[in-house]
């Protein structure tokens, strides 16, 4: 196979190019009925959100990588008629309609505008008010959902661009997202994959595909080494789905080991990256309060599933599968129980490593950021006031496509 566009061998090679969404007016639609559908806890305001963003992406740009914009991405794609007419066909099937008649009046609506709307429309979603006299006649379907805002939902989740995809060696897994909330997310990944040539297609192995029954979602897969993977068995990723990805890694890739690792199934700690990253060649940044509730599992290559070994504890399946002789779990919060709970809350352990020994992360984490510090760690913060307040932090705000090799 000849050299594709994708490359992350690491966890902490120095970033290269990464892919980002600036959050639009999708968060202008979250309103208190539908937080909790759409997994969020508060509402944001979004200029400043977009400030901190944007911030984000500036110490990123500063320090050599390359950012793309998933807009961007999506717009110059739909470019071509062909594209554009199977977008559109794929967002009202994936939009639950449920009126074919109703369907059939929004694809002709989109079909007239431009790509830079259609994009618009498909991330910050389709309010029935700015559509008024659309339906002509009303049926059953259009009475009992009259109550409901939305032609198109809006994908408030979308700036977590670690969970729809991970990029893995030279191959990218387009996810299956757990939620209905985020479930849409994923066939943009798939049009940049099929139809844009910065993703190389046809050099491009597909490891796991959006379309398949098991969820996995990126936040829960690291990439420890060029041979190992850890995947969080999680509230968002099942165990059938890491055996399935693990076992066609062993057969297509380089990866030789994936280190399943459970963590409580709560909201809180919906994926394994937000109690557990890698901020160094031997250190990890773990909150203590999963600490002892975590089980690691060894898998290697089996005759149809994987092989599974459980593990005794996290640092001993680390050490073992990173052939390292020690690795360091650095405790969040500075180890103080209140402190790393209120941290974890707001992503403490969300670290994103920008090469090794240098993760970015929310200033607001004072004590996990000066404890990082003292254990050698160095540190660059940015502001993230409104962007916490969906639940994620540096890691998941970032999907990287190249990292340099160690
Ligand atoms: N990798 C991550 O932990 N991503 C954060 C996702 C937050 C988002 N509100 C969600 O619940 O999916």
């Amino acid at each position: 196979m000849k050299d594709g566009f994708l490359n992350v061998t690491s966890e902490i090679g120095n970033l290269k190019a990464v892919l980002l969404h600036r959050p639009g007016r999708e968060l202008e639609r979250l309103t208190p009925d539908y937080l909790h559908e759409l997994l969020f806890d508060d509402i944001p305001w979004l200029k400043r959100m977009r400030w901190e963003h944007d911030g984000f992406a500036k110490v990123m740009e500063d320090k050599g990588c390359k950012v793309y914009y998933y807009e961007e991405l999506l717009e110059e794609l739909l470019k071509d008629k062909h594209t554009l007419n199977l977008f559109v066909s794929d967002l009202i099937k994936n939009s639950h309609i449920d009126s074919l008649e109703l369907e059939k009046l929004l694809e002709e609506y989109l079909l007239a505008l431009q790509p830079n709307e259609i994009v618009e429309i498909a991330i910050a979603g389709l309010e029935k008010k700015d559509l008024p006299n659309l339906i002509k006649e009303y049926h059953l379907v259009d009475y009992i959902k009259e109550q409901y805002p939305f032609y198109i939902n809006p994908l408030p989740n979308l700036y977590f661009t670690r969970d729809p995809g991970v990029v893995i060696g030279n191959g990218l897994s387009i996810n299956k997202m757990k939620t209905p909330a985020r479930n849409r997310e994923t066939m943009f990944l798939e049009y940049i994959y099929r139809f844009h040539p910065l993703f190389k297609k046809d050099e491009t192995p597909l490891w796991y595909d959006y379309k398949e029954t098991y969820s996995i979602e990126g936040g829960d897969v690291l990439v420890l080494s060029d041979s190992v993977v850890a995947i969080g068995c999680s509230e968002r990723t099942s165990a059938r789905g890491i055996e399935i990805l693990s076992q066609r890694l062993f057969q297509n890739s380089n990866i030789k080991k994936v280190l399943a690792i459970q963590i409580p199934f709560t909201r809180a700690y919906m994926h394994l990256d937000t109690v557990f990253t890698m901020v160094d060649h031997d250190k990890f940044t773990i909150y203590p309060g999963v600490e002892g509730l975590l089980q690691a599992y060894e898998l290697t290559e089996g005759k149809n599933t994987p092989k599974v070994r459980p593990m005794e504890s996290l640092k001993g399946a680390l050490k073992t599968v990173l052939n390292l002789p020690d690795v360091q779990l650095i405790q969040s919060g500075g180890g103080d129980e209140i402190t790393a709970a209120r941290e974890q809350w707001n992503d403490s352990t969300n670290t994103l490593a920008l090469g090794p020994g240098r993760v970015l992360t929310y200033n607001r984490n004072e004590a996990t950021n000066e404890t990082l510090r003292n254990h050698g760690i160095e540190v660059i913060e940015i502001e993230g006031s409104e962007l916490v307040r969906g639940r994620g932090g540096p890691r998941c705000m970032s999907m990287p496509l190249i990292r340099e090799a160690l």
